[in-house]
């Protein structure tokens, strides 16, 4: 991959998520946020918007900033309730700190405290979800960190990296920035050995990779490099581009897609999401499915189509055919593989799948396009979170 092809990923993604560690937001000495870094970083954030990129920032740095203002030693020698008390009071000032530099662009920013749990349990999982992109709707920049008040052990991450892989792929990010304060993953660590070389692409995390990754080189951040590959696996598998970067430099986005240093981790396509692609990209559509809108708000949580949601039918197509789906307006939401041909679907639409076999004669599927084989458009899933929280009782639509 050249560099510029790796400056792209990140100037075209429209979903960005950018982690940015303790080492390089704090001043290790005084233990100072780094303000004038952090007003580079803001510009960067605000071209990004500007040309309608929407942006997540995972910060941290509260430890950090707490330890050194109430006199505690370094992050690594803290007892957890100490480490924790240092969030608390560290959390406010880094909250100020992007609020101060993001203000200046007109950017209003929204604090999002998360646990490992919250990322994992479904229900947490959803809302976290929908808070996130309701607050991109709203045209703010989450600013993220784990919640590490609250936090016990079995329930903490204990390192933002893994953490952002996770908002990232929560959100259907496109690419996952860890701004750190080394440029890239080396086949050892360049603080410890000067002969390291810097790997510029990683298609694929394998034992060779794990093996070059150590541990923090700063007793301010965790982690190291071991879990930058962690979150690297999180984030590839979910789809998501991900690139470690040096963030100790102005304008560190600027410098990424100028195609300075980096390490790109390159996004994996799962079988479903390969077919999901053929099926938007690569076939030539033979009809048109309208569905109502319990059932295209329902669509975009991830369901499959019933019959029952279904409107109208146009075009004529088989069994199989690739259709287009649209909603009343006639927005396109997506497109699909259907199970019905057109004159079939057209008899059993609008009504429950358990009618299917009295109406055609046959026990066709209880899906008219099944999850696995519709592809949904990126706006219909983002009108769904930008809707969630509204009830979804009645959509007809199937969890299968
Ligand atoms: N193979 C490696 N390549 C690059 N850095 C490595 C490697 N192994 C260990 N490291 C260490 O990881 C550090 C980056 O991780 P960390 O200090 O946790 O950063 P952050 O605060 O950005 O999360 C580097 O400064 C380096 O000391
Ligand atoms: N939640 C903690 C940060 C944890 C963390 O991952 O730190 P780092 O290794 O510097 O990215 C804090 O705000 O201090």
């Amino acid at each position: 991959m050249t560099t510029a092809t790796s400056g792209t990923l990140l100037a075209n993604g429209s979903r960005i998520v950018i982690k940015i560690g303790s080492a390089l937001l704090v001043d290790a000495a005084t233990g100072k946020l780094r303000e004038n870094w952090l007003a580079t970083l803001a510009e960067d954030v605000a071209r990004l918007r500007a040309r309608g990129q929407q942006v997540i920032v995972v910060s941290s740095g509260a430890i950090a900033v707490g330890s050194k203002a109430l006199g505690l030693g370094p992050r690594n020698t803290l007892a957890l309730e100490e480490s924790q008390a240092a969030a608390a009071f560290g959390q406010i000032g880094l909250a100020r700190a992007y609020q101060q530099a993001m203000e200046r662009h007109d950017i209003r920013i929204a604090q999002v405290l998360l646990t490992l749990g919250d990322t994992e349990r479904r229900r947490a999982y959803l809302n976290a979800r929908s808070t996130l992109t309701k607050l991109l709707d709203f045209g703010l920049v989450p600013v993220v960190n784990e919640n590490d008040t609250v936090a016990t052990t079995e329930i903490r991450y204990g390192d933002n990296d893994r953490l952002s892989a996770r908002v990232a792929s929560m959100v259907d990010a496109d690419c996952l920035v860890l701004l750190s304060d080394v440029d890239g993953l080396y086949t050892d660590d360049p603080t410890r050995n000067p002969d390291a070389k810097l790997i510029p692409r990683v298609d694929a995390i394998t034992p060779d990779i794990e093996a070059m990754a150590g541990t923090a080189g700063t007793d301010m951040s965790t982690g190291g490099m071991v879990t930058k590959l962690e979150a690297a696996r999180i984030a590839t598998e979910a789809g998501v581009h991900m690139v470690i970067a040096k963030g100790a430099v102005d304008h560190p986005l600027s410098a990424i897609e100028a195609g300075g240093n980096a390490t790109w981790f390159m996004a994996h396509d799962t079988p479903v999401v390969a077919r999901k692609r053929w099926i938007s990209g690569a076939l030539q559509p033979a009809g048109t499915i309208v569905v109502d809108a319990g059932a295209a708000r329902a669509l975009s949580q991830g369901r499959s189509l019933l019959p029952a949601g279904v409107s109208a039918v146009r075009g004529r197509f088989d069994r199989g055919d690739a259709v287009i789906v649209k909603d009343q307006a006639g927005t396109e939401l997506g497109r699909g593989l259907i199970a019905y041909a057109s004159d079939d679907a057209a008899r059993i639409a609008g009504h429950k799948s358990g009618e299917i076999e009295a109406l055609l004669g046959y026990r066709g599927r209880d899906e008219m396009i099944h999850r696995d084989h519709l592809a949904l458009n990126r706006a219909a899933k983002r009108t769904h979170n930008a809707e969630a929280g509204q009830s979804t009782a009645g959509a007809q639509t199937s969890e299968t």
